[in-house]
């Protein structure tokens, strides 16, 4: 379902990019969407296709692979299990995967002087790194009942700030991106105005923690988030979290 909803917003994102852009125009099939960028918890979304941008699929990096440890299989393997499956089954499950690009919008202008060749080179800073478990290893389950996400997190040895530990800069860039996930899923396009983070004990490089982000309040284009970042058995407090993400328009986005 999120999915759905994530490649219409998509969708809907690009039509206005190409439809201000229209030199880089291609056809793309008709769909019906929610109103621009309308994320909203009850919509029903209908797309015919899963990528609007080409027959191309791109990789789901929220998906496992090799470097995942035990541990954070276990996880995934859990938090999978009280998921939506595709197909139908389990359609009543609060929970959904949430996929995970390396890119969201192959054609974003990006601001006013972003040339050709930085769009073409730009990548999610998160899903940069071609060395599988090598800096960010994470997937997002959103619980669309609670209005939470839970992110597993295994932070590679290239995250390193204080010798053995992850960057605390690494740390905020994954809280940034789950509460940023939900803050989508909840408001639409949204920035990131503040972040204010306390570190509670320090993160084992290699280690895998759940990183959980909740609403707290929801007021206009205000959404206030509260997260915490736990060990993976839950019993230690590594880090705390609130954020406040502003709902933007696409303008605001692409210096429009
Ligand atoms: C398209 C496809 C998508 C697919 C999706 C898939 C999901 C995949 C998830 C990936 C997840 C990545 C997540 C990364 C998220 C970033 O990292 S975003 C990058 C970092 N953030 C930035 O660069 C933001 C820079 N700042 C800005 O652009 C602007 O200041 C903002 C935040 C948009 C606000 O500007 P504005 O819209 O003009 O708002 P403004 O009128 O100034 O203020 C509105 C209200 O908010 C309050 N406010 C504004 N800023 C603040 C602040 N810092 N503190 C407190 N209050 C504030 C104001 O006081 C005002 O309050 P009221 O007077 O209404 O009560």
């Amino acid at each position: 379902m999120f999915r759905r909803a994530v490649t219409a917003l998509c969708y809907t994102a690009a039509r206005a990019l190409l439809a201000l852009r229209p030199h880089v125009h291609r056809h793309l099939p008709s769909v019906r969407t929610a109103p621009l960028l309308g994320f909203n918890l009850d919509s029903r979304w209908s797309v015919t296709m899963t990528w609007p941008f080409s027959s191309f699929q791109p990789h789901d990096y929220s998906l496992p692979n090799p470097s995942w440890s035990p541990e954070m299989m276990r996880l995934y393997d859990h938090y999978n299990s009280l998921c939506e499956q595709e197909g139908g089954g389990k359609s009543k499950a609060p929970w959904v995967r949430m996929p995970s690009y390396n890119r969201l919008l192959k054609y974003a202008k990006g601001g006013q002087c972003l040339s050709k060749m930085v769009q073409a080179k730009a990548r999610l800073f998160t899903r940069n790194m071609k060395e599988e478990g090598a800096s960010f290893e994470y997937v997002v389950f959103l619980n669309k009942q609670e209005k939470m996400c839970t992110c597993i997190f295994q932070a590679g040895h290239l995250l390193e700030g204080p010798p053995g530990y992850v960057h605390g800069g690494a740390i905020a860039t994954i809280i940034d991106t789950v509460a940023g996930a939900l803050t989508t899923y909840l408001g639409g396009l949204v920035m990131t105005a503040n972040l204010t983070i306390n570190y509670r004990s320090p993160i084992p490089l290699g280690s895998v923690v759940l990183v959980h982000s909740l609403l707290e309040k929801m007021e206009e284009r205000k959404i206030l988030i509260f997260c915490q970042v736990t060990s993976s058995d839950g019993s230690k407090l590594h880090t705390e979290a609130t954020g406040l993400f502003l709902s933007i328009s696409l303008g605001h986005l692409i210096g429009g």
